[in-house]
């Protein structure tokens, strides 16, 4: 049975390579595109970049599926089988990239059984590579990964993001939650603009837990399994197990930590990745997904 370390090392090798398309574009000025919001910001290199990575990667496994933000967003289903899937953000940090503030990921992840068996978090200006695989620990640049361990929440950097959305209801349960986090009170709240180095700075230890209501399943699959191969865990901020695909997402350095993070935090209403775009609309109103 393969234990998919070829496919790790395949996936690290092309993102180093598709990295020098993100740094060779950083500095620019940039062409952007909105997609479900004046927020939720699309260039050219973010498509160019997914280009790059799926036709390697078909390339050389072409009987897996993909799950790629840009092909989503261009009208690609976002469902999740029990086949070999590569689930792909480009740049997770566009707006952070437009800007050229200097917090930028590609992040792959690969599941096979809807079971996630490595995650690949580049933070490409920082040359930060982090990977995890199932059962085998989480690593820095090839040095191993321990989650902090801390167990009161009034000891943590929490760190989050206010996301795309900007409708009321989503704007105002954003910024309640970190109001009632300050008041608990943590040490400090914080936001680096990608939820994927965000969730892989509690995987170092440096944080000691994130939330984030809104995303998707590109941003977080990848440093999900990076947190719990760090000794850290993942569930959904209402307290149930963690679904890539429900739009929630609490990681944390300790079960105590998540489950006080869960009863603080409340969540406003967003369509989950794997509905059909047909059948409902909640949340943000947009265009792909929102
Ligand atoms: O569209 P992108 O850049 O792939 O991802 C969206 C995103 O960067 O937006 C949020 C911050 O606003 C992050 O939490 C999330 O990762
Ligand atoms: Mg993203
Ligand atoms: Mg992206």
């Amino acid at each position: 049975m393969s234990d998919w370390t070829d496919c790790l090392d395949f996936g690290v090798s092309i993102a180093k390579q598709a990295s020098e398309t993100v740094l060779a574009a950083f500095l620019l000025q940039k062409e952007v595109q909105l997609k479900s919001s004046p927020a939720d910001l699309v260039t050219e290199t973010d498509q160019r970049v997914e280009r790059i990575l799926i036709s390697a990667i078909r390339a050389r496994f072409p009987l897996h599926r993909f799950i790629g933000e840009e092909s989503v967003a261009a009208g690609e289903p976002c469902v999740l089988t029990d086949e070999p899937t590569w689930i792909i953000d480009p740049i997770d940090g566009t707006v952070n990239f437009v800007h050229r503030f200097p917090f930028v990921a590609i992040s792959i992840a690969f599941t096979v059984n809807k079971q996630t068996e490595f995650g690949i978090v580049y933070s490409c200006v920082e040359d930060k590579l982090f990977h995890a695989q199932r059962g085998r620990g989480a690593f820095l640049n090839g040095e191993k990964l321990q989650a902090s361990g801390q167990e009161d929440v009034s000891k943590c950097v929490v760190v989050t993001e206010i996301g795309a959305e900007r409708d009321d209801l989503a704007l105002s349960t954003m910024t309640s939650n970190i109001l009632r986090l300050l008041q608990l009170p943590v040490h400090g709240v914080r936001a680096l603009g990608t939820a994927a180095v965000d969730m892989c700075h509690v995987a170092t230890g440096g944080a000691d837990a994130y939330y984030h209501i809104g995303m998707h399943c590109w941003d977080i699959a990848a440093s999900a399994i990076i947190v719990q191969e760090a000794g850290g865990v993942v569930m959904d901020t209402d307290g149930s197990d963690f679904d890539m695909m429900s739009r929630r997402v609490i990681a944390a350095s300790s079960t105590s930590v998540a489950n006080s993070i869960a009863q603080v935090v409340q969540a406003f209403p967003c369509r989950r990745d794997d509905e059909d775009p047909t059948r409902c609309v909640c949340g943000a109103a947009g265009v792909k997904g929102v």
